[in-house]
């Protein structure tokens, strides 16, 4: 079993497996975090990265994100994977497959103009506009976080019991109940693409516990980036650097395996 070539707490890294799926958080695990949403800088070499570890596992390699489909295929091109994009709200089985997304939910609109208006009495804070789904970012101003949260919470439920809030790290994440990164590992393992593989969960922030559950339930590994403290670590990676570092060492680790 995958969970037995580990050593949690150790520091230890476990050699990559050629039945391996890979699931893969964007912002924290993939990309260093920046102040915006659209400051963070992609280095040079993620694409090709990301195409390297796709030929090695026959393709099973998915972007997991609270960001949309459309703008991983825009700013990490010419890279295309399988995905799941906002949380899990919309869903690419494989690169070449359509995304399917849920319906625009109904409070989507109405909810951003509340949101905007309520939000201009805090100056520092950010209403991200994606096409399912709001964040409201908060890094400039933390001190007023859990006001801030908290009256969003208030107003989103008060408009309709569908919205789902999830507390990231500065951020609040507002979504269409019944969807995750959980759902998305789940949808994503049971497609022909990913179907038979031990599934790889990567990340760094509390909307990946979900996917962290649903990778190991399904016998998989939970690969925690950064501080946050998790009980569901299998091991940890320290930065987005040594992300990209041990993903980087998979194609030739894989070639080297006996088949
Ligand atoms: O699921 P992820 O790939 O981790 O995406 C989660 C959210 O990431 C983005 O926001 C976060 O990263 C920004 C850039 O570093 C940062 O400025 C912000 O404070 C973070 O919350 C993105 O903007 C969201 O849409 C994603 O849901």
């Amino acid at each position: 079993m995958a969970r037995a070539r580990t050593a949690p707490g150790h520091g230890m890294q476990p050699l990559p497996r050629a039945d391996w799926a890979l699931f893969l958080d964007i912002d924290g695990t993939l990309i260093e975090h920046a102040d915006h949403p659209e400051g963070i800088r992609v280095p040079a070499h993620l694409p090709e990265l990301l195409t390297g570890l796709q030929t090695s596992l026959d393709g099973a390699v998915a972007l997991v994100s609270g960001r949309s489909i459309d703008w991983m295929d825009h700013r990490l091109a010419p890279a295309r994977l399988a995905a799941a994009g906002q949380h899990g709200g919309e869903i690419r089985l494989a690169p070449d497959a359509p995304s399917v997304p849920i319906p625009v939910p109904a409070w989507r609109k109405p909810l951003e103009q509340t949101l905007v208006r309520e939000l201009a009495l805090w100056p520092g804070v950010y209403v991200e506009r994606k096409p399912l789904s709001l964040a409201v970012h908060f890094r400039a101003v933390p001190e007023h976080g859990d006001a801030i949260m908290a009256r969003v919470e208030e107003l989103g439920t008060r408009m309709d019991p569908s919205v789902e809030f999830l507390r990231g790290r500065c951020v609040l994440e507002v979504r269409q109940r019944g969807f995750n990164k959980g759902t998305a590992v789940d949808t994503l393992m049971a497609s022909t693409l990913f179907s038979g593989r031990t599934p790889i969960f990567l990340g760094d922030d509390i909307t990946d516990e979900d996917g962290f559950r649903a990778a190991r339930a399904a016998g998989g590994l939970a690969v925690a980036v950064g501080p946050r403290p998790t009980s569901q670590a299998d091991f940890r990676l320290a930065t987005p650097e040594d992300v990209r570092a041990w993903l980087g060492r998979f194609p030739q680790a894989l070639e080297r395996m006996p088949s």
